[in-house]
């Protein structure tokens, strides 16, 4: 049977951090080796710093879950994202983060999630819409579309504004743009280099990190003329502006909330756009699976448009974007550090170390999952596959940093992938494979390519 496409791991033995860097500056996933699949700890020393990547569970929930205090993200995170994201909870420690979450996560909650349904629903429709003049069978980049969508949600459920819109379309072009000049945006916080070492922050990024950070204040800034005029649309951003935090009564300024804007675009669309069009990917490679999803996808909704109770009952819809979010997770690596000595796995850890955690990792594991690199969405209802889901699983981290989005970006998926099975047939483009990179999110390398024709007619 064809195992979906995963990257060659460099040879064993020992490579120069120049070798390293270069070969991590290419792709962080065949930048590691591959007894990673298999080891519970691993430990990299160079001149400049030690890294430790975590692939035992106990070790994962004691980073993140037990003691998450003492393992912060590092400040070269934030030095390395500070041009787009500024101080925003993607980057925060300690009492400022703490007291972000607070004002933010009541907007993700359960209720919330059915309030933005019909916005989401509204973007699923514009992409299912904007296929049909591409659904000839001729090849289409599917993660280019799979942006759109995923674009064009965040700005509906943030703003109350579609993609189409004016500086919506500039934000998500500047951003394309942004990528484009910084391929690999968290390489320099990923690795803590020596600071004479060269670093890729370049100058075109720099510019378009401060236009995008510009068309979002002009957002954010008309946003609290409309809320304090009393004639703000009930969205995500007038939620999020108008909580106050329970243990203070502040709320976001102008200024704090263009930072989470932000990382709600940055990790809000280029996450779901990446598992939308690997999952896409899949289902062309894996036919039988496809022909379930819209046979499920007509048995329960038929071709009405769904509401949000509707979702939880396309369960075979959900294993198949779990599967997906599995094998190809966005956020392949999460980085925090050491703030006193530890002892992991027998080993003495120092301060300021890094620990790596990595769901590319841990979600293949060859002594956590059964058949890891299989395409299997039923193995979720097997008593190990539910084992593993419980504790080798974490798309969305886990413990109090967790995704705050996850519950959005569940509902999004199934949505999405619905509508667009529902509509269309994906299929393979022989000569042109998919396999994944890892840039900003997880990618296919030279894209994702696939033909798209209207179901019910044979490419
Ligand atoms: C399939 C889609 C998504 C995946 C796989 C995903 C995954 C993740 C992961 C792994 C983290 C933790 C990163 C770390 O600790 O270094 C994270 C954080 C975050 N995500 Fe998501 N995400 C998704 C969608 C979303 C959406 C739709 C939103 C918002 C609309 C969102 C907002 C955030 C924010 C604000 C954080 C920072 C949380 C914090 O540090 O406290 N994500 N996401």
């Amino acid at each position: 049977m064809t195992l979906p496409p995963k990257p060659r791991a460099r040879e064993e033995g020992r490579v120069s951090l120049w070798r390293y860097t270069r070969l991590f500056r290419q792709d962080i996933l065949s930048a590691q080796p591959a007894r990673l699949y298999r080891a519970w700890m691993a430990e990299f020393r160079t001149p400049f710093f030690r890294s430790y990547l975590c692939n035992q569970p106990d070790l994962v929930d004691l980073v993140l879950k037990q003691r998450p205090d003492d393992f912060p993200k590092s400040d070269r995170i934030r030095e390395g994202l500070a041009p787009l994201l500024g101080n925003s909870v993607f980057v925060t420690n300690g009492e400022t983060w703490k007291r972000q979450r607070r004002i933010i996560d009541p907007s993700f909650e359960g209720g919330r999630l059915r309030d933005t349904f019909p916005a989401m629903l509204a973007a699923g429709q514009g992409a299912v819409a904007r296929l049909q003049g591409k659904a000839d069978g001729e090849p289409i980049e599917i993660e280019a579309e799979a942006s759109h969508a995923a674009a064009d949600v965040i700005f509906r459920t943030l703003f109350s504004i579609p993609i189409e819109d004016e500086v919506a379309s500039a934000v998500f072009h500047k951003f394309r743009e942004h990528q484009r000049a910084q391929p690999v945006l968290n390489l320099g916080a990923l690795v803590p280099l020596p600071r004479w070492f060269p670093r890729f922050h370049r100058r075109g990024a720099r510019r378009t990190a401060k236009e995008i950070r510009a068309l979002i204040t002009r957002l954010t800034a008309h946003r609290m003329t409309e809320i304090k005029a009393a004639r703000a649309p009930d969205d995500l951003a007038t939620k999020i502006m108008t909580t106050a935090d329970p243990l203070t009564g502040e709320r976001f300024d102008t200024e704090e909330m263009v930072d989470q804007v932000a990382i709600f675009f940055l990790a809000g669309h280029e996450t779901s756009a990446s598992a939308l069009a690997w999952a896409l990917y899949l289902l062309a490679l894996y036919p039988e699976w496809q022909d379930r999803v819209a046979t499920e996808v007509l048995a329960e909704i038929g071709q009405e448009a769904p509401d949000f109770s509707d979702i939880a009952r396309l369960r075979q819809t959900r294993d198949v974007f779990r599967e997906t979010l599995r094998l190809y997770p966005p956020v392949p690596m999460m980085v925090r550090e050491t703030t006193c000595p530890e002892r992991l796995r027998d080993r003495d850890v120092p301060p300021r170390a890094q620990i790596v955690l990595s769901p590319w990792h841990q979600h293949r594991h060859e002594r956590l999952w059964d058949k890891p690199d299989a395409f299997d969405p039923e193995r979720f209802d097997t008593p190990d596959g539910r084992e593993a889901l419980r504790c080798a699983y974490m798309p969305f981290s886990a413990g109090q940093r967790v995704c705050p989005g996850a519950g959005f970006a569940m509902i999004e998926g199934v949505l999405l992938l619905a509508l667009l099975v529902r509509a269309y047939r994906f299929d393979i483009v022989p000569d042109r494979p998919a396999m994944p990179v890892a840039h900003l999110t997880v990618r296919g390398r030279d894209g994702i390519w696939l033909r798209v024709t209207p179901r019910g007619r044979a490419v």
